[in-house]
């Protein structure tokens, strides 16, 4: 007989969810690409998308809430598969409403007997009934307030901590609650081809619904649909890409006719918003470590239109030995980092970054921004970017940076709304998920003297 071939997807929108939060935790597989590889192989219809996706997330989201809500009722060691279904049914008896309470028990009893056997579906049968009798546990209770607040949201005990010595406790609350709400999908216009309202008309015929951002005009939030689906998306109208990530290109502010170096490219959102920003005119640098990486941007490059990007495999630690000194007029360093203000769209960074990990992407970033003030023309413009929420690679990189840099200088931030420059200081501006619904993210601009 031909055993038949695991799949992810047979139509079960509870069982997917589980093979992919194992995947996750076993695998390290990331989160946001297994479940898209997901959708689009088996193309889910939107509404097991939507029921998979928010399953997936959520669960994700709050683990460690979830792991407090069914402490008092498990007795001994459970296998990794079962804890996921639990933590699932438990995810959508308290947070979703729209699924009634005896549907996730069923669920889950039918989806252990598949995998297990009859003593393990009876004892998931019985602690999800003795939850929905006894109700879960109160977190109030929990008299460590910063247990609490880390119980509370889902988030390391160690990384509450250290945010709340970095930006204090409330900014802090506001921000590990905002990681658990799904982030709005925010794409940008590529004015090379069409205006805000042009695509806004483009995408009403294809059945979506979007409002230009009051933050970054070129930003565009999409209220339902599917950016990736569109044909504005294929005919290279507009690009994925969250409202933060489009402050450096701002920033840098680049010029018709410039040359400009994007240190670490890949996949190119970055890099194609300047070109954008230039008109297609003049010739930008990309560069990344990861060969293949750079594929991704060639692709997208194409895709916008767009032929003043070229693209080369470098590492940013050594770019001054391969590229001519002083010969860019700009320079972007949108570093490797932690990732801590994205944990909206991953949330397994919260439960697989280490503290130990920030020395080494601090070393890393200073060695990257060392390489581009010697390629970067005197009078030159470099801007710093990172995804994070983690003075020890923002202001502390910018700091040590400065310290051995006599010949670079913070420069005030000009290009960007009123409301953005207003959470700046000394040419730095930190994002938070709360300010705008948008990424944790963090930019610095500066200018070499000499
Ligand atoms: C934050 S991502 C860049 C995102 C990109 N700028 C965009 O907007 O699409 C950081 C990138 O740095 C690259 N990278 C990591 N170490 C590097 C190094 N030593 N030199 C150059 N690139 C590096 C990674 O491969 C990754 O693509």
């Amino acid at each position: 007989m031909t055993k038949k071939k695991a799949t992810i997807w047979d139509g079960n929108v509870r069982d997917a969810a589980l093979t992919i939060l194992l995947a996750v935790d076993k695998n390290q597989a990331y989160s946001n690409l297994l479940l898209n590889q997901t959708i689009n192989k088996y193309k889910i219809d939107s509404k097991d998308r939507a029921l998979l996706t928010e399953i997936t997330y959520g669960t994700l989201q709050h683990k460690y809430t979830l792991d407090y809500y069914l402490e008092p009722f498990i007795r001994g060691k459970l296998d990794l598969w079962v804890r996921w279904l639990l933590r699932l049914s438990v995810y959508q008896i308290v947070y979703l409403d729209r699924v009634p309470d005896h549907a996730a028990v069923n669920e889950a009893v039918e989806i252990a007997k598949r995998r297990g056997h009859k003593g393990i579906s009876s004892t998931v049968n019985g602690i999800l009934r003795s939850i929905l009798r006894q109700g879960t546990p109160s977190i109030e209770e929990i008299k460590d307030p910063i247990k609490r607040l880390a119980i509370e949201t889902s988030h390391p005990e160690w990384l509450v901590e250290r945010f709340i010595d970095s930006y204090g406790l409330e900014k802090t609350t506001e921000m590990l609650h905002e990681n658990n709400v799904p982030p709005t999908q925010t794409v940008r216009i590529n004015k090379t081809k069409a205006s805000v309202e042009e695509v806004l008309q483009l995408l009403e015929n294809e059945g979506i619904t979007a409002k230009q951002s009051s933050v970054i005009p070129e930003c565009i939030h999409l209220v339902n649909g599917q950016a990736s689906r569109t044909n504005a998306f294929k005919e290279g109208y507009i690009t994925i890409q969250d409202e933060s990530s489009m402050m450096p290109a701002n920033v840098l502010n680049p010029q018709k006719g410039w040359r400009i170096l994007d240190m670490c490219a890949a996949p190119g959102g970055k890099t194609t918003h300047i070109a954008e920003k230039m008109d297609n005119e003049g010739s930008i640098l990309a560069t990344d470590l990861h060969p293949h990486k750079l594929d991704l941007v060639d692709a997208t490059c194409k895709r916008l239109g767009l032929d003043i990007i070229q693209t080369a495999p470098i590492d940013g630690r050594k770019a001054a030995e391969y590229l001519q000194h002083e010969s860019f007029d700009a320079v972007l360093v949108d570093a490797p980092c932690s990732g801590l203000g994205v944990m909206r769209r991953k949330p397994d960074i919260k439960y697989t970054k280490r503290e130990e990990d920030f020395e080494s992407l601090h070393n890393i970033q200073l060695a990257l921004l060392d390489n581009a003030v010697k390629v970067l023309k005197p009078g030159g413009r470099l801007v710093y970017s990172t995804c994070t929420v983690n003075t020890s690679e923002n202001e502390e990189t910018v700091q040590v940076f400065l310290a051995s840099h006599p010949e670079m200088k913070l420069v005030e931030i000009e290009n960007l709304p009123e409301q953005l420059l207003q959470r700046g200081q000394h040419g730095m501006i930190q994002v938070f998920p709360q300010d705008f619904g948008s990424d944790g993210f963090f930019v610095a601009a500066f200018q070499k003297t000499t």
